[in-house]
């Protein structure tokens, strides 16, 4: 499990991680989303001991992370900034990490295997792609075994077998009953991964909740109608809790209540449907509600579909 208590970073005048409060689970996947620069590398760095917080504290299984006398084997760990040796094979590269944890030699000849890097073990760093790159990291994560796994923007680089690869590598992780914690601004990639969502923007928790309940919380299901009667049907539907607004003159949005319902209270007045389709808010959308006050980069124009 990882615990972060009121973290927070100040760089000079700026906080950029204000008082962070959260836990992370074993045995669920928890994705750690945020727009560019919300601070979720800082975050990260600071449970992986490698920055030190201004204020506050985290712990990963019960301990400081730099408190673990062998951390390769409690966590395993891919950031953004990797210093590798580039004339090395990646077969050195993880037998380097593994001698300084008493990692046996039988485990670096497998973790190529789990991070899809095999036939290339033996090949120079310097001739990887930049997907080969980051599943070298992975393969170095894993290789202490570790009960928990830190991985900030895994997807980076991948391609699309790289990424579906990734998603059924960190679900079978979780599975096993590890802890996982995924950094990704991408909402699609984290709905898709995750079941459980940690957001900030601008460093500050937004919410820490489930895939379901962000929706729920962004404004939750609705049923679009499109029918020659719009007019009679709101009058019919009307009631408490129930919202409708009106796109053109023959179609509406109704929240508050469901499919079935409409469908029943047209067939009751004769009312011809031409759409009876539910609808939830997108994750994309319900992202960038959440975090609309919070993007540090806008492009000029509204983005549909995308996420800055
Ligand atoms: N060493 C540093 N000195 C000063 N400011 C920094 C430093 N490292 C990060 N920052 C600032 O802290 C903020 C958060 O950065 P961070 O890299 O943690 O965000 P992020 O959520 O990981 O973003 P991205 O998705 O773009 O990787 C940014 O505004 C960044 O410019």
């Amino acid at each position: 499990m990882i615990r972060a208590y009121e973290l927070t970073k100040r760089y000079g005048d700026t906080t950029v991680v204000h008082g962070l409060d959260f836990t992370v689970r074993p045995g669920t996947v928890t994705g750690f989303l945020g727009p560019n620069g919300a601070g979720k590398s800082t975050t990260m760095r600071m449970l992986l001991g490698l920055d030190a917080p201004t204020r506050g504290r985290s712990t990963i299984g019960g301990r400081a992370y730099t408190t673990h006398p062998a951390p390769l084997t409690e966590v395993g760990a891919l950031l953004e900034a990797r210093s590798v040796h580039p004339g090395r094979t990646a077969f050195n590269h993880l037998m380097a990490l593994a001698h300084t944890h008493g990692i046996p030699r039988s485990r670096v000849e497998h973790v190529p295997d789990l991070a899809g890097l095999t036939g290339a073990a033996h090949k120079r760093i310097k001739g990887f792609s930049l997907g080969m790159g980051q599943r070298l990291g992975i393969a170095a994560a894993l290789l202490g075994d570790p009960a928990t796994l830190i991985l900030d923007e895994p997807v980076n680089g991948l391609d699309p077998e790289g990424v579906l690869w990734i998603r059924n590598l960190l679900t079978s992780l979780a599975a096993e009953g590890r802890t996982v914690l995924v950094s990704s601004h991408l909402m699609s990639e984290m709905a898709l991964t995750a079941d459980h969502l940690v957001v900030i923007g601008r460093g500050r928790l937004l919410a820490d909740t489930t895939v379901g309940d962000l929706i729920r919380t962004a404004g939750g299901a609705s049923v679009r109608v499109v029918t020659p009667q719009a007019d009679a049907l709101r009058t019919l539907l009307a009631g408490p809790g129930v919202r409708i607004t009106t796109g053109t003159a023959d179609e509406l949005t109704v929240h508050g209540t469901d499919s079935v319902h409409i469908g029943r209270t047209a067939a009751a007045h004769a009312i011809p449907l031409h759409e009876l389709t539910p609808q939830t808010v997108s994750l994309e959308q319900a992202f960038m509600d959440l975090t609309q006050e919070s993007v540090e980069y806008r492009t000029a124009a509204p983005l549909t579909g995308a996420l800055v």
